[in-house]
């Protein structure tokens, strides 16, 4: 250590994305003294590169998508896309992120720091060859990318380089067919790739309702992506110009080339570079080990929130709420407590799977009998004034006391509209209370009433 003498806070935040950003300014608010480390660009991830530049990107292969769905409706011409304008398009919401997330932190009068820090005790880290110390420390490193173990990791591609690419490649292999791959998938076959998928499991997106994963599978085959389920992915070689992925499919060894392979495997926790075991602070599998008030079971002065905490699943809305949480309990002990009733969450996929509350079968191990309103609605009028093939749901209503538990649902629009159900489970309405309430014409909100009716 370059600088011994020791610098003393009374908060020092680790991560500086939605999590670490809501604990240090609550913590700030409170006057106490904060520092905030981050080893990369200052926002986190869904700024700077996942939710929002994702968004960005997908708008224009959705656009392209609903333009050939009207081809023949009055489209005359389709959109052609100029795909750097598009990156410096993105690029104008995501470059600005750093600096005015650092601008606003020194405002707040938190000090920066840009290197990992390493414990080097539960109340002491090393960062920029300095010793410092903290009555508290809130760690928020959220999750990176998981390695894979085979022969050619290093040629693998992660989210955030599609999120990048110059140009739409040719062809692609995605490994792994969770959220990151159905939807960049979903837009580089939208938008002319060449797409494959060699996914470990039998089948895509395993937390999701089966009937409607099963139909965004078949949307996706007809946009030309090749699904290999029970593919197990052993190694990836450089060829001229393409790369050869290999892998076993039912006991036999197959291989497939593209130009470019992404691991789209699933995210970890990143812990490596804390060195946590020197403050022996307790992980597990899914992240650091805290209790619903976000404390590290090992150590109580320190709190762990966002993705990088055990508490799953890893989403934006979540991991604001738990840096909340973990701010308000550094400010006032166990203050508040983790309480999460239930979580929406989409596929950003053409259409859009979106869900919240509980999915059939943990549905029907909680509540005796469930109604299950199931159905497809294709020919319905959304669909049909869309051109639109793919439209579906499943409700989950307990038939006990008539309130809606769960709703899945599949549409060009079920980002927004689930929302409407997110609105009602939270409020623990009936299936009667929901109809009864007013809802804009047309609008796919009203279509909610419609599937829960008993044909
Ligand atoms: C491509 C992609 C798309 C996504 N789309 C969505 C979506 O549509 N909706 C949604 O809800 N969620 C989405 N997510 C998930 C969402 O981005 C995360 O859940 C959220 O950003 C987590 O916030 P966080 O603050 O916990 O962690 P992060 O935002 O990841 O912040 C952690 C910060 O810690 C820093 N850090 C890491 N290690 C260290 C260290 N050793 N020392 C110092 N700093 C460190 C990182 O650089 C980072 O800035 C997406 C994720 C990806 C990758
Ligand atoms: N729209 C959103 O809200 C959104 C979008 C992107 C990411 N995210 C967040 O980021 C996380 C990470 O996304 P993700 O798509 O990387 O992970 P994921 O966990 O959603 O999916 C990973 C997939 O890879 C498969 N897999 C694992 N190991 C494999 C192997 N060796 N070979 C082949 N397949 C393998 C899994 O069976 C699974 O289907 C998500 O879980 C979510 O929390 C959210």
């Amino acid at each position: 250590m370059k600088n011994t003498k020791k610098t003393h806070y009374d908060v020092f935040v680790i991560g500086s994305g939605v999590a670490g950003q809501t604990a240090a300014e609550i913590c700030r608010e409170q006057k106490l003294s904060v520092a905030i480390a981050d080893n990369r660009e200052f926002g986190g991830t869904c700024a700077n590169r996942g939710c929002d530049s994702k968004k960005i990107l997908l708008q224009f292969s959705q656009l392209v998508y609903q333009s050939r769905n009207l081809k023949g409706s009055g489209v005359k011409k389709l959109p052609k896309l100029n795909w750097k304008k598009v990156q410096k398009f993105k690029r104008s919401f995501s470059d600005p992120i750093p600096p005015n997330t650092e601008q606003k932190l020194k405002d707040l009068g938190i000090s920066l720091y840009h290197q990992s820090p390493k414990f080097i005790s539960e109340n002491e880290v090393e960062v920029e060859g300095k010793l410092v110390s903290a009555d508290y420390f809130i760690i928020a490193t959220g999750n990176h990318p998981r390695e894979l173990d085979i022969d050619g990791n290093e040629l693998l591609k992660v989210s955030e380089d599609v999120l990048n690419f110059k140009k739409i490649p040719k062809s692609i292999t995605f490994i792994g067919s969770g959220y990151i791959a159905m939807e960049f998938a979903c837009m580089l076959a939208t938008l002319g790739c060449n797409v494959t998928i060699l996914e470990r499991d039998k089948t895509s997106l395993a937390k999701f309702d089966d009937y409607l994963v099963e139909k965004l599978i078949a949307k996706l085959e007809s946009l030309g992506v090749k699904f290999v389920f029970n593919a197990d992915v052993t190694g990836v070689k450089k060829l001229k110009k393409n790369l050869k992925v290999a892998y076993t499919h039912n006991g036999k060894s197959k291989t497939h080339k593209s130009r470019k392979v992404v691991n789209a495997t699933g995210r970890v926790p990143a812990i490596e570079a804390l060195e946590l075991d020197k403050a022996g602070i307790e992980v597990d599998k899914k992240g650091i080990v805290v209790n619903d008030y976000l404390q590290s079971k090992s150590h109580p002065n320190v709190y762990a929130c966002g993705d990088v905490s055990n508490k799953s699943p890893s989403l934006t809305p979540l991991s604001g709420l738990q840096g909340y949480i973990a701010g308000n309990n550094v400010v006032k002990e166990k203050s508040k407590s983790l309480d999460v009733p239930c979580v929406p969450s989409t596929v950003f996929t053409t259409p859009n799977l979106a869900s919240v509350g509980y999915g059939e079968s943990e549905a029907k191990m909680r509540y005796k009998n469930v109604k299950v309103y199931q159905g497809d609605c294709r020919d319905w009028y959304h669909a049909k004034r869309e051109n639109e093939d793919t439209y579906a749901y499943t409700i989950l209503v307990n038939e006990r006391t008539d309130e809606i538990v769960g709703a899945h649902i599949l549409s060009s629009k079920a980002n927004e509209s689930i929302n409407v159900f997110a609105t009602a489970i939270y409020n623990k309405m009936t299936v009667k209370e929901f109809k009864r309430m007013m809802l804009t014409y047309p609008s796919y909100g009203m279509d909610f009433k419609k599937m829960m009716e008993n044909k």
